[in-house]
């Protein structure tokens, strides 16, 4: 076992967005063409709830109102590869189920996107998002507000460690953007997660992308697509899968309780 655990840290370390707070990791076609197209075949049409800038299901089901997910296994098309390979890359190993026990998909066309946000307290400290469809720029901001450069130590220590990676490394201040191809898988723990925002914003081309304004430039596994436009990414509808540990998970038995104690 620990053999995996070492090369699951390994294998994670290489992936790490470097010059941003701990922990965000990229890793550029998780995911092949044929997986992508396959995925993207199985989402169910008749399971999205519309809202103003994006259309949205949960698997295998929304959270109830104290956020807590009614036991029930992921569909099969959600779990494979997926599992096995954030397994490889030991991403759930320190959760409190040891896997991803839910995954909300978003679903974004051109213009569309979302506030900036954090994920909050009922799941555990790790996300892992694999992306479909189109690219798409992940704005990451301080929950105080403003970037670090401007405000210097904001007191969340955001802006420290931003400017504490060692060396050679390029470093960005907060805010700053993540760029997701398709295919591609976004890894956000600890820090990154608890103390940062995130969100899309509702535009029709991101531009500007360069080595400068994109955290994860280096990372990417096609940059010259973006050079090629001029730095610009025009939106296609594009497709979220986020996969997360739900912390607080009810048996079927106090399912059928619960049901019955909210009639
Ligand atoms: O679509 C994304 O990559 C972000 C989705 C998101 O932030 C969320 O579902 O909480
Ligand atoms: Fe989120």
């Amino acid at each position: 076992m620990s053999g995996v655990e070492v090369m699951g840290g390994e294998g994670l370390e290489r992936f790490r967005i470097a010059g941003l707070p701990p922990n965000f990791y990229y890793v550029a076609d998780f995911i092949s063409v044929e997986e992508e197209a396959s995925i993207l075949q199985k989402i169910p049409a008749q399971r999205w709830t519309h809202l103003t800038h994006r259309r949205l299901q949960a698997h295998p089901s929304t959270l109830t109102k104290n956020n807590t997910l009614l036991a029930a296994p992921l569909p099969q098309w959600l779990t494979s590869p997926m599992l096995s390979r954030f397994e490889k890359l030991g991403l759930f190993r320190d959760t409190p189920h040891r896997e991803p026990n839910h995954v909300l998909i978003n679903e974004y066309g051109s213009g569309e996107g979302i506030m900036a946000h954090e994920d909050g307290g009922a799941y555990a400290r790790v996300v892992a998002t694999v992306s479909l469809g189109g690219s798409v720029c992940l704005d990451v901001t301080s929950k105080v507000g403003g970037s670090s450069e401007e405000k210097g130590d904001d007191g969340s220590g955001i802006g420290e460690k931003a400017n504490g990676t060692n060396g050679t490394d390029r470093k960005y201040s907060i805010p700053t953007r993540i760029l997701q191809e398709p295919r591609s898988l976004l890894i956000t723990t600890g820090p990154a997660y608890e103390d940062l925002l995130h969100g899309i914003s509702p535009v029709e081309v991101d531009d500007h992308l360069d080595a400068e304004t994109v955290a994860n430039w280096s990372l990417l596994g096609d940059s010259h697509v973006f050079e090629d436009a001029g730095g610009r990414n025009e939106r296609a509808t594009r497709i979220s899968l986020t996969y997360r540990d739900v912390l607080k998970v009810s048996s079927a038995a106090s399912k059928v309780l619960g049901g019955l104690g909210r009639r």
